[in-house]
């Protein structure tokens, strides 16, 4: 038996739409991610549990599970029947990576089964397509950082597709979901296909920025260029609530907020724990719209996805 674990994550961190993505853990220690777990069996099965499950297609062919299964075996050249169980702790359209937990947990625990027949740059390309259907258009920001960890930096270069970059010990990521769903297809069509000369200097200005602030060490100049000048200005009108909620928690002391992927879950930093409660109380407490809402304080995850034992601990 094999039962894989692939962490939430933050796509876009703000300024790097497409190109930065962070993986996450609560502070606490529990898991917020979807764990999959692969048996042997005669034919293909797949058994859907977790709080998300009735969220997921009835059918299975739609199960980006199954998707999965199918790409590798097809990759592989070999039929592998076997019998899977996704636990579904995130929720679809959340924008904190649901998809790309499934897809990260599924590739990995087969090529685990199947003992290693791809390698992670293999791996790591296959995820990037699946999301990619799923979503519209390849994007690597929520598949890179929930396999490989930590703050990812999407290079798609002709060797390498993504990178650890240095991150700030001290700062907790508040997450919060309100309850509510926003397909990533559909808040990825309402972007311009156009943009004008001074934004895209503007966002490579605050990019680089952020980039050269992190790895020299300077944390408030990496949370002032956390800017989005290619997604927020035209994803806020699908977020009415957003806006209000980013000003609060400014004014309560977090030195970065955005929204997390597509939304509608938003991302605040702060470089302290009083201020990380105090934001998170606030979200719970205004920005949820429902009782399936949730708000967690996190750290990044550095390892990203990993194999569990039979009462989750990691092996
Ligand atoms: N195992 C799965 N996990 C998440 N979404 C799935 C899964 N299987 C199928 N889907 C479908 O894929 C789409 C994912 O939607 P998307 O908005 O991209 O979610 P997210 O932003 O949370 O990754 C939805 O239409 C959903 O029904
Ligand atoms: N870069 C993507 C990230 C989507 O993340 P998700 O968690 O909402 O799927 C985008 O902003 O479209």
């Amino acid at each position: 038996m094999i039962k894989i674990y692939a962490p939430a994550s933050i796509g876009n961190v703000g300024v790097g739409f497409d190109i930065l993505g962070a993986a996450i853990i609560p502070i606490n220690g529990t898991l917020l991610g979807d764990l999959v777990t692969i048996k042997p069996s005669t034919q293909f099965k797949l058994v859907n549990t977790g709080i998300f499950s009735n969220k997921l297609p009835k059918n299975t062919n739609q199960n980006i599970v199954w998707k999965c299964w199918l790409k590798f075996c097809q990759i592989i050249k070999k039929n592998v029947p076997v019998s899977i169980i996704l636990e579904k702790n995130m929720p679809i359209g959340s924008g904190l990576g649901s998809s790309a937990c499934s897809v990260v947990a599924t590739l990995v625990a087969m090529n685990e089964f199947c003992d290693k027949p791809l390698n992670s740059k293999e791996l790591l390309l296959l995820m990037g397509e699946i999301e990619g259907e799923i979503s519209g258009s390849i994007h690597y920001d929520n598949v890179a950082p929930s396999y490989l960890g930590g703050l990812q930096l999407i290079l798609e270069d002709s060797e390498i597709i993504s990178q650890k970059i240095p991150n700030f010990k001290n700062w907790f990521w508040v997450i919060a979901w309100p309850g509510i769903n926003v397909s990533t297809a559909e808040a990825r069509d309402i972007l311009p296909k156009k943009y004008k000369k001074e934004i895209c200097i503007k966002n490579n200005r605050y990019l680089a920025g952020f980039i050269h602030a992190s790895y020299s060490k300077q944390p408030h100049l990496a949370a002032r260029l956390m800017q989005d000048f290619i997604a927020e200005p035209y994803r806020i009108k699908i977020l009415p609530n957003f806006l209000e909620a980013k000003e609060k928690i400014k004014k309560i002391g977090a030195i970065s907020c955005g929204i997390s992927g597509s939304g509608p879950a938003l991302f605040a930093v702060a470089d302290n724990i009083h201020i990380a409660e105090e934001i998170s109380l606030w979200l719970r407490k205004n920005y949820l719209q429902n009782n399936t809402g949730f708000v967690h304080i996190c750290f990044l995850d550095l390892k990203g996805v990993r194999q569990l034992g039979q009462n989750n601990e990691t092996l």
